[in-house]
């Protein structure tokens, strides 16, 4: 936790939304004047794409079926706590791209599937925005989660989660339902032990829940859209959250718990706007009250 260089982390599952979250942060940094170092926690994977390939077939052959993108040993938790240290003590550290696809890798003449050289972060950003799979992850050689002082969780249920995921996979990332099937498949004890875990550690959980009918996400043609879906937004600690604004400024939004809101799929985005700003602007006003104390 830094008051000077503040950490942002968006933590979930492939597909869950997280890049899409991202957008909405880069909204609220725009209006707001204020430069963030955005990472991508894809970056901390450990191999590049060939090389998790032939690493995992060669676990397979060795009886591992659970060989996956999503534990401790395929990604460099170490690396990543490093970052989140050094960035809340100094506001540098170091970071790299993995380059999703053909258009991702296009400017870097480099191959999909691998990564940019590490580079030092630019000089002088206010935040540290951190987005992907383990932005709050607690193991016991290493906790990512305490460096970053607003852990947001974002985690649709998960056949919502699945049909987002085949669909993005399947449309901008070139895989066939069967190979998208098998990766989910192969990464369920990870899933279960490493990214569920993470959203007891979280500020505040938006899941989104359709309601429409998603009881087959390997055979859904589409995402269901904004209209058909809410979603429900649970604050870990409620103190100081005015639930009464968002309510009169969410239409048809209610509370289901005493620190939970649920908002029509299409409110998202407001509602992480009215929410979020202020929690930036605290960190704004914080960040220039130290530095100005030399
Ligand atoms: N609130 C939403 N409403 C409709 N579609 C959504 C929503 N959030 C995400 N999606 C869609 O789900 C797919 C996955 O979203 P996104 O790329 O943001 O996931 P991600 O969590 O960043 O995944 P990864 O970490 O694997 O890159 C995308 O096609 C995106 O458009
Ligand atoms: O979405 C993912 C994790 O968030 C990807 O599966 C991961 O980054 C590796 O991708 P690929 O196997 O396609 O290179």
């Amino acid at each position: 936790m830094s008051e000077r260089h503040p950490i942002i982390a968006i933590t979930g599952s492939s597909g869950a939304g997280t890049s899409t979250v991202t957008r909405t942060f880069q909204n609220i940094f725009r209006r707001e004047g204020i430069t963030a170092a955005i990472i991508e926690g894809d970056s901390f994977h450990r191999y590049d794409r060939q090389e998790m390939k032939q690493r995992q077939a060669e676990a397979e052959r060795q009886g591992n079926k659970h060989f996956s993108h999503f534990g401790a040993d395929n990604n460099l938790f170490g690396e990543l706590e490093a970052l989140f240290r050094s960035y809340g003590e100094s506001g540098q550290g170091r970071a790299r791209k993995y380059l999703h696809n053909a258009e991702e890798a296009a400017p870097y003449q480099q191959e999909p599937g691998t990564f940019t050289p590490w580079e030092t972060l630019p000089e002088d950003t206010d935040m540290l925005f951190y987005e992907g799979l383990h932005g709050a992850v607690i193991t016991p050689e290493h906790n990512i989660a305490q460096h970053a002082d607003l852990r947001i969780g974002v985690v649709p249920v998960v056949n919502l989660e699945w049909i987002q995921k085949l669909w993005r996979d399947k449309h901008q990332r070139g895989y066939s339902t069967e190979a998208v099937t098998d990766t989910i498949l192969r990464r369920m004890p990870d899933y279960v032990n490493v990214i569920v875990p993470q959203f007891a550690h979280t500020h505040v959980n938006f899941q989104r829940v359709p309601v429409v009918d998603t009881s087959n996400p390997f055979i859904a043609r589409d995402i269901p859209s904004a209209d058909e879906s809410m979603v429900v937004i649970r604050f870990a600690n409620p103190k100081g959250i005015d639930f009464q604004y968002l309510l009169n400024m969410i239409h048809d939004s209610w509370m289901s718990r005493a620190n939970t809101i649920v908002v029509p799929g299409g409110k998202m985005e407001l509602a992480m706007q009215l929410i979020f700003t202020p929690f930036v602007w605290r960190m704004q006003e914080r960040r220039k009250r130290v530095l100005g104390n030399g």
